[in-house]
C-alpha cells in the first residue's frame, strides 16, 4: 500500500478509535493497540511531512507551549444575551415578539454553564478558535482547542463557517481533577466553569489534553443558509460538531415552561453544568426581522435558574 494510502487509512482508524473512547466512552481497541497505531503513524508523517493530514490525531498532542495570547478579532461580533428571572419576564419576551411576529415557533435549548468559543473553519479545516472576549476581541486559543477531544479538526463537508458553542468540563472530568490537585496540595476550581476557564488559558497545551474538556455548539456566526435554528443544529451534527439533544419547539408560554421546569428537575442529573435555558424565535428569516436593541438580540432570552445554593 503507498504511503499516503497508509497515512490516510492510519489517521481515519485512529480518529475512529480516539471518537469511541473520547466520545462514546466505548473503545473498540485496548490502549497499547492505538498507541502501537499512533506511534506507526508519527514515524510515517515524520518521514512524510507533507503528506500529513489536517485531520491528523499528531495535530492534537505535542507539547506546544505558547508565549502568551495572541489577539483575535471577530469577524462576526458575539452577543449577549438578554436574561430572564422569571416567567413573567419570560412572559414580556414572548409578549415583544408577537407584536412583530404573528405565532412565533421558539426552539428551547440548554445554556451550558462553560466557556463561550467560537471556532472558524476554512475549506472544512480548523483554522482558528478564539474566546469571546468583548464580543469583538477574543483571545486566539487554537493550539488549546485541538486537544479539546470532540473539536473536529476537519468538517465532513469542505465549507467555510464560523461556529459559536461552549466548551465546558464535565463533571466526572472536574471530580477527578480536583481530586488530584486536592493530591498534589493545589487549590481546587470552584466549579467546572472555573475549571474550563482555567485549562483554556494553560500556555501549556499538554495540560488541556489531559483535562478532558468538551464542547456543545449552538450557533452560527457566519450566515446560515438553513431556514430555522433547528436545522443549523441539525447541519451542525452532520458536519461532526457536538450539539446538545435536550431541545425542544413551543409555540406558546405554556410549553416554554413546561420545558423549563422539565429541566429544572433534571438538571442534577446531567454530565455537565447548565445556567438555564435559553429561548429563541426558530424561523432565521424571522430573528432577522427581529433583529436587535443595542446590547441583545430581539429573537432570545435565557431564563436564568436560581443561583443554587453553594454545597455547605
Ligand atoms: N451568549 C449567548 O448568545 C449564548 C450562550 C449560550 C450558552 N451558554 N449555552 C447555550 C446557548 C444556546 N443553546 O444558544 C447559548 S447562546
Amino acid at each position: 500500500m503507498n504511503v499516503e494510502l497508509q497515512i490516510k487509512t492510519l489517521t481515519e482508524q485512529l480518529n475512529q478509535y480516539a471518537k469511541e473512547y473520547y466520545t462514546l466512552d466505548n473503545p473498540s481497541v485496548e490502549d497499547a493497540e492505538y498507541d502501537r497505531l499512533y506511534r506507526e503513524l508519527a514515524k510515517l508523517e515524520s518521514e512524510n511531512p507533507n503528506l500529513i493530514r489536517a485531520d491528523s490525531p499528531t495535530h492534537r498532542t505535542g507539547d506546544v507551549v505558547l508565549s502568551g495570547f495572541e489577539k483575535y478579532t471577530h469577524e462576526y461580533q458575539l452577543y449577549s444575551l438578554q436574561d430572564a428571572f422569571s416567567r413573567e419576564e419570560v412572559e414580556a419576551f414572548d409578549a415583544r415578539v408577537r407584536k412583530e411576529i404573528a405565532a412565533p415557533e421558539y426552539i428551547c435549548e440548554l445554556k451550558i454553564d462553560g466557556l463561550s468559543l467560537s471556532l472558524v473553519y476554512v475549506n472544512g479545516v480548523l483554522q482558528t478558535a478564539a474566546t469571546r472576549g468583548d464580543g469583538s476581541i477574543g483571545e486566539n486559543i487554537t493550539e488549546q482547542v485541538k486537544r479539546i477531544k470532540d473539536v473536529p479538526l476537519v468538517l465532513s463537508e469542505p465549507i467555510d463557517i464560523v461556529v459559536r458553542g461552549e466548551a465546558y468540563l464535565p463533571r466526572k472530568n472536574f471530580q477527578k481533577l480536583n481530586a488530584a490537585r486536592e493530591e498534589e496540595g493545589l487549590p481546587s476550581f470552584a466549579n467546572p466553569r472555573n475549571a474550563a476557564a482555567g485549562t483554556l488559558r494553560q500556555l501549556d497545551t499538554k495540560v488541556v489534553a489531559k483535562r478532558g474538556l468538551a464542547t456543545f455548539l449552538y450557533q452560527e456566526a457566519s450566515p446560515a443558509t438553513n431556514a430555522t435554528q433547528a436545522e443549523v443544529l441539525t447541519y451542525f451534527e452532520k458536519l461532526g460538531l457536538v450539539v446538545n439533544d435536550q431541545r425542544v419547539f413551543a409555540t406558546n408560554m405554556t410549553e416554554i415552561w413546561d420545558f423549563i421546569q422539565k429541566v429544572a428537575t433534571m438538571r442534577d442529573d446531567l454530565a455537565y453544568d447548565i445556567d438555564g435555558v435559553v429561548i429563541k424565535v426558530n424561523d432565521l428569516s424571522q430573528q432577522d426581522e427581529l433583529g436587535f436593541t443595542v446590547k441583545f438580540p430581539k429573537w432570545a432570552i435565557a431564563y436564568k435558574f436560581p443561583a443554587e445554593l453553594a454545597e455547605t
